[in-house]
């Protein structure tokens, strides 16, 4: 065999030239160990002795493609009945049509052009019906006038090469599609169909463990009969179901080697029978931390046992399958959280849209209708600030149990935050049976007697509703509507369901404007303050005075803050008109002082909705420091219910307020629900005995003992104590008696302006 090889690369590291300076070491080593063999035809027995101790592929091939010689690898592979050696065949007498065409295109062109072919990948079937991946060089063989008489094939079996190449690409493309969030049962059925593709004569299946950790779910066998995936899906595992079922129940692997003879399927036996599956091996699928999660099995339809090689691909199989459903997991539980209220497990808010939109599309498309009520707990706040947030808790757990029981699947309860939720009755209703029934069920579900930590009590509920079409064509509509009918029913005494009317349309259009009105109020300096005088009954002096909110209304007049404070609070404008008057009180007490009068301390009302913005405290620093008042000339009057909505909240934004030096002082004392305890942590410097206790002093019995309670108390803590309301001489005299320290009232006298009140602060003492 004569090649000239001269025009290769002798790169040592490239395969194909390994294996070219191999054969050329090979014929030298040959000259070498027999030099003196003189006769050439048994230099060539050596030679092809040797060639024959290769492993590769080897062969030579004339200019027809006909095999000259061919060493005993490729003899072997492509061995035939009565076939000994290839001399003188070709591919297509070896080789199915297709695959000889594509093997002779490529040889003619070498002969035809004399340019190597190097390291083709090439696929073959041999004789065993094996498929083989072949790592191919063909080289041009010249005669001594350079003529292309053939070629020099050599062929390296890669086919372990390419598998794991094919594995690592297979593993790659599954956790790609799994980061990508691929559906479940496309990952679970891609790696099937990977590990199919690596072992032979067996089919794959993935089952999952049901949530219950019960029962089997089918997972994906794409390879399997669906009829028979649907014949075990929900079957319970247990000591003795089958492969899957058991190694499930175990945690372990489970190799049944005949289903027909092995008791673990003695009862699944006939069930598989007509499939035709004699063996099959399954392996539980573990969570990171070992939890089963489900099962990967392969079914072969001949009994044995699988390979080594075989249960290693089953590793990766059953470790991939884990990382799929974990993330799975991981990915519903955020998208459930995302629309999911934690504490109850109801949707939340970012899902009622969505529900009330297809709520909506369904009745139009059934020419139907839908439900949307709003549901308030009446006095929740009084649960919480008497029993404390984990009673709360508790107590919406399950009031928000007891409404999902009483809706349909196809309806729904969402909780919107605090309090609030939304009940949605979707589509008809069952013959005999109304929609205010249902509402009326919740209602009741509600109003059921509740015990929590050994106390029984009964909370009701104010609902709100709307219905499409007649209240709304949307749901932002709907939400308004049943929103306005809530707070109809709460106004109306609570514990009540009131629908939407058009009068509360007109009410709900009322208020928007109001609202407008408002807000033009503040930006047009229609607000204006009044101030009450406030005097100490020791000495007989006005020390300080209370700044009252009025609102000039070019067309209504005068109104009080009674009618348009709690709008402001609604509405969030609370927080520009606290500002505002916060800075105008600042500013006129500070005018005062310069305009020589004895210092007093101006006292300034806070709402709920100002106190717990985040940003409070600084806006006082900054009206203290717009104004140049000292802040000891400043009081804040806190209402007892608005300590009460967060007391730890309360106590931290008071002390930040205290440390500005600005006085605190609690309001309507006796009308909200501070314990003692509470009250001890308030840096509070008086409390204000509310008017409603004042009013029948001192006929009325009840009212002077409260008076007498609160002023006692105060004392207690040592804090001052003023009554408002005070209008008689013997109201004066009661509290004087009881021990009050100072009174506020129409006595001393009403609220005032600015330039008045200056008068009455020019009186020595009263
Ligand atoms: N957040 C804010 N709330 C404010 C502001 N200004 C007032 N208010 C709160 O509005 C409520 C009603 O106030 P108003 O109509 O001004 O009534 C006050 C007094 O006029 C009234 N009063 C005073 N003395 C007597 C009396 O002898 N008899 C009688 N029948 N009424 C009297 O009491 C109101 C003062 O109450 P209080 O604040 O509790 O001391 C009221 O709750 C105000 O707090 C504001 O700027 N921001």
């Amino acid at each position: 065999m004569s090649t000239k090889l001269s025009h290769l690369g002798n790169d040592e590291a490239d395969p194909t030239a390994r294996l070219i300076s191999a054969s050329q070491r090979l014929i030298s080593e040959a000259a070498r160990l027999f030099p003196l063999a003189s006769a050439q035809s048994e230099r060539t027995i050596w030679l092809e002795a040797m060639i024959d101790e290769v492993p590769d592929y080897l062969y030579f091939k004339d200019r027809n493609s006909r095999f000259v010689v061919a060493n005993r690898a490729i003899v072997n592979d492509n061995r035939r009945e009565g076939l000994e050696s290839l001399e003188g065949l070709s591919d297509f007498d070896i080789h199915p049509e297709h695959v000889a065409r594509g093997f002779f295109e490529t040889e003619q062109e070498i002969i035809r052009t004399g340019r190597a072919m190097l390291d083709m990948e090439e696929l073959i079937r041999d004789s065993a019906g094996r498929l083989k991946w072949l790592l191919t060089s063909k080289l041009p063989v010249r005669n001594g006038e350079g003529e292309v008489i053939g070629l020099v094939g050599i062929a390296r079996d890669i086919t372990e090469r390419k598998r794991s190449e094919s594995l690592h690409v297979g593993q790659a493309h599954l956790l790609k599609m799994i980061a990508l969030g691929a559906p479940l049962v496309e990952v679970f059925s891609s790696l099937i169909l990977l590990i199919e593709a690596h072992v032979p004569d067996v089919l794959g299946s993935i089952l999952m463990l049901a949530p219950d950790g019960k029962r089997m779910l089918s997972g994906a066998a794409p390879s399997l009969d669906p009829a028979y995936s649907a014949l075990i899906d929900g079957v319970e595992i247990g000591p003795k179901v089958g492969s899957c079922g058991t190694a499930m129940w175990r945690g372990e692997p489970v190799i049944v080697s005949d289903i027909q003879t092995d008791p673990l399927w003695e009862d699944f036996k006939a069930l598989v029978a007509p499939y035709g599956f004699r063996a099959c091996w399954s392996s539980p699928i573990r969570s990171y931390q070992g939890k089963v999660l489900g099962s990967f099995a392969l079914y072969a339809k001949s009994a044995g046992e699988p390979t080594a090689e075989c249960m290693k691909l089953v590793g990766m199989a059953t470790h991939i399958a884990g990382i799929a459903i974990e993330r799975k997991e991981a990915e519903d539980s955020i998208q459930f959280m995302a629309h999911h209220d934690t504490l109850t497990g109801l949707p939340n808010r970012s899902m009622l849209d969505e529900r009330v939109a297809s709520a909506i599309e369904a009745a139009d498309e059934c020419g139907g209708g839908m439900t949307l009520a709003f549901l308030d707990l009446d006095n929740f706040k009084l649960v919480n600030d008497s029993l404390g947030h984990h009673a709360g808790d508790e107590l919406l757990k399950i009031v928000a149990a007891r409404m999902q029981n009483c809706v349909r699947a196809s309806d729904s309860i969402v909780r919107l935050g605090g309090d609030e939720f939304v009940v949605l009755i979707n589509g008809a209703m069952r013959k005999g049976e109304s929609v205010e029934d249902r509402l009326r069920a919740v209602r009741e579900a509600v109003a059921e007697p509740v015990v929590i930590e050994g106390r029984s009590f009964q909370i009701t509920c104010s609902m709100g509703v709307a219905a499409y079409p007649e209240h709304g064509r949307n749901a932002t509509e709907l939400m308004a509507r049943a929103d306005a009918a809530m707070y109809r029913a709460k106004e109306i005494g609570r514990d009540a369901m009131q629908v939407f009317t058009a009068e509360l349309a007109n009410r709900a259009h009322e208020k928007l404007e109001r609202q407008e009105e408002l807000r033009r109020a503040l930006a047009q300096g229609e607000l204006f303050l009044q101030y009450q005088p406030q005097m100490d009954l020791a000495t007989g002096r006005i020390f300080a005075v209370e700044a009252l909110i009025r609102w000039r209304h070019p067309e209504r007049g005068l109104i009080g803050p009674g009618d348009f404070i709690p709008l402001a609070e609604e509405t969030g404008l609370i927080g520009p008109i606290g500002d505002w008057t916060l800075r105008a009180a600042c500013r006129q007490n500070k005018a005062w002082q310069e305009s020589g009068l004895p210092p007093i301390v101006v006292s300034v009302n806070v709402s709920a909705r100002q106190f717990q913005e985040k940003d409070w405290v600084e806006r006082v620093a900054a009206a203290l420091a717009e104004s140049g008042l000292e802040a000891r000339y400043l009081e804040l009057e806190l209402t007892e219910s608005l300590i009460m909505q967060d007391v730890q909240q309360a106590v931290e934004t008071m002390h930040r307020l205290e440390k500005l030096g600005v006085h605190l002082a609690i309001d309507d004392f006796g009308t909200g629900y501070s314990s003692l305890a509470s009250l001890k942590r308030f840096p509070v410097g008086r409390l204000k005995i509310d008017r409603s206790f004042v009013q029948d002093l001192p006929d009325d019995g009840d009212d002077a003992a409260i008076a007498r309670a609160v002023i006692s108390l105060a004392h207690t803590l040592q804090l001052r104590v003023i009554a408002e309301g005070v209008e008689t001489r013997e109201q004066i005299d009661f509290l004087r008696e009881a021990g009050c320290d100072e009174i506020q009232g129409y006595y001393l006298s009403r609220p005032i302006d600015a330039r008045a009140l200056q008068a009455i602060l020019c009186i020595p003492n009263l």
